[in-house]
């Protein structure tokens, strides 16, 4: 598991050390990492001697960090300049970088632009302008250097801790930000870097180790993200003697006349998923449909047979289809079933729901939602909101309704209750493509179904991720939301990178499964 901590929580952890006067030894070990990435990086496109790299340096320790590292450039043969956003900056990291023999200029009123174009073509940048000390994002001219640079689309920017601008802490970004290649962040992950839209402008995140991870280890974490192995050490497997009942049953109230491919989706992802057997309730005519691209499913219009879990709602539309999904939500809740609640479905929330059931809408779900429920105050929650505070909006969904929120996403987030987050994000940006939703749905249903009665087993798999039982349930959306992203972009991989459909996206899940299963090696039931 990755853990990602608030920019607080990492300077609490390495405030007993800068006590014990550590704090310039924190600092080297910072450098030397953030100059091992960014030579690492101009090295997989020209040698180091001679190539080009300019630090535009803040006032703060963030600054310093990258000065130092540009020193250690300079002399490793890189033309190094330094771009100075204050009239202070640190002193001792300012004098390391002359004596490397770097340039420095002074970023004033009036020449942002060209100090822009002056460094625009270098073989790299590195932003050091703020760091866990930022408050609000760049203004003045540092705001117009880094417009400016975005501009120009330098050719390998390296952000220092965290892109400038970003809030640390929460993802949220206040504009302009200097979009990075690269992140190279130090200690520990920062939640920001794994929660939009922060992610989004991060790069790739590479973690640089300077002696405080063993004391983050305390720390609850802000966002934690399943890697291959620990979704492959959770995934439901039949024991030698399993029959269909004991892999679980899903129960599926999706689709209509207006929008049958939701049922054919979703009940298909399922059945693809591991679902010992799919019960699907519908019109007659979408369930034709669901019959003639699953065949293993059953179609129980009236009173579906016994499940051990419900998918509710993914194009659910008309009278008909959504009072057998409230029926269905009304027995799930007596019988103290899970469900995932989709779609149509989420306007039918008891006042009070329990964590097994697990909410999925997308940002503009997500308002709505929001906006409907009595705890919400006056203002209306927008779209635009979700997609620029969506860890804040996620959470507090969760909290509010007492369900399980997945937003989904390019990052999906995963909000139990009790406030703990998942945070996944191995998909690609071509499942953005209509029905691939629906396809989350049955792939989460199909797990939901097959891990309901032994999620909660203190022997289980799901009791190995040291999680209170309550939050099992994000771990298991968790799951699925990594599962269909990785399917998302096996499918698209197959494809030399190009676009994929929702059903491509179906197709690759077994597949997907089947090598997360393998590269666990539990000991088989
Ligand atoms: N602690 C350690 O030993 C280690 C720390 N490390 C590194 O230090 C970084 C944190 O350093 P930091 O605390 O100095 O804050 P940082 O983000 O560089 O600068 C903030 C400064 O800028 C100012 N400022 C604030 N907001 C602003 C704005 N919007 N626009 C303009 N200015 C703004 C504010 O000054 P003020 O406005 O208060 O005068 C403040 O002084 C961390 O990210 C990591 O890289 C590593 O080396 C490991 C060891
Ligand atoms: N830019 C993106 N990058 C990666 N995944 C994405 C992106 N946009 C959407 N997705 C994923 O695609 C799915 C879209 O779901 P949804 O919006 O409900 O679509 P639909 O209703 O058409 O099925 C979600 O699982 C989401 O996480
Ligand atoms: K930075």
């Amino acid at each position: 598991m990755i853990s990602a901590f608030t920019g607080q929580q990492i300077r609490d952890t390495e405030q007993p050390l800068l006590d014990a006067g550590e704090g310039a030894v924190l600092m080297q070990r910072a450098a030397y990492g953030l100059a091992q990435a960014v030579a690492r990086e101009v090295k997989t496109r020209r040698t180091l001697a001679g190539a080009s790299v300019t630090v535009l340096a803040g006032k703060g320790n963030n600054g310093g960090d990258g000065l130092f590292a540009a020193a250690l450039l300079a002399r490793r043969g890189m033309r190094a300049t330094a771009v100075l956003a204050a009239a202070e900056v640190h002193q001792q990291a300012l004098a390391a970088f002359a004596a490397a023999g770097g340039r420095t200029l002074y970023l004033e009123p009036g020449n942002a632009e060209e100090l822009a174009v002056l460094c625009a073509g270098d073989d790299a940048i590195i932003d050091a302008l703020l760091g866990t000390g930022a408050r609000g994002g760049l203004r003045g001219p540092s705001a117009e250097l880094v417009a400016s640079l975005q501009e120009l689309r330098p050719r390998l920017v390296v952000a220092c801790d965290l892109p400038s601008g970003l809030d640390a802490n929460t993802g949220e970004v206040h504009w302009p930000v200097l979009e990075a290649d690269v992140t190279v962040t130090f200690g520990g992950v920062k939640a920001g870097l794994m929660t939009d839209p922060g992610e989004g402008c991060a790069g790739r995140v590479h973690v640089v180790e300077i002696g405080i991870e063993e004391s983050l280890e305390s720390q609850q974490p802000e966002l934690r993200r399943l890697t291959s192995r620990d979704v492959g050490a959770v995934l439901p497997h039949p024991g030698r003697r399993a029959h269909k009942y004991s892999r679980g049953v899903l129960g599926v109230v999706a689709g209509s006349v207006r929008f049958a491919g939701a049922a054919v989706l979703g009940v298909h992802a399922a059945a693809l998923a591991g679902a010992g057997m799919v019960r699907y309730a519908g019109p007659q005519t979408v369930g034709q449909l669901v019959l003639a691209q699953t065949p293993e499913a059953l179609w129980e219009p009236d009173e579906p047979g016994r499940v051990q879990a419900w998918l509710l709602g993914s194009g659910v539309d008309g009278k008909e289809q959504l009072a057998r999904a409230k029926d269905a939500a009304a027995a799930a809740l007596a019988a103290d079933l899970p469900v995932v609640v989709d779609a149509g479905a989420l306007s039918l929330l008891p006042e009070r729901c329990p964590p097994h059931w697990i909410l999925t809408p997308h940002a503009g779900e997500l308002a709505t939602l929001l906006d409907s429920l009595p705890s919400t105050g006056e203002v209306a929650v927008t779209r635009d909101d979700v997609e620029s505070r969506p860890l804040h909006f996620v959470r507090q969904a969760a909290e509010q309704t007492g369900a399980t929120v997945l937003l989904k996403g390019a990052t999906t987030l995963v909000a139990s209750p009790s406030g703990v987050v998942f945070s996944q994000s191995e998909g690609t940006a071509w499942m953005a493509t209509a029905g691939s939703g629906d396809v989350l749905g049955g792939v989460l249903g199909a797990l939901l179904a097959q891990c309901a009665e032994t999620i909660k087993d203190d022997d289980g798999a799901y009791a190995g991720l040291g999680l209170d039982v309550a939050d099992r349930w994000a771990a298991l959306a968790a799951v699925a939301a990594s599962v269909h992203g990785r399917a998302g972009s096996a499918a698209s991989a197959e494809l030399a990178g190009g676009p994929i459909t929702a059903s491509a996206i179906m197709a690759a899940v077994p597949r997907v499964l089947g090598s997360l299963n393998a590269e666990c090696d539990r000991p088989r039931p």
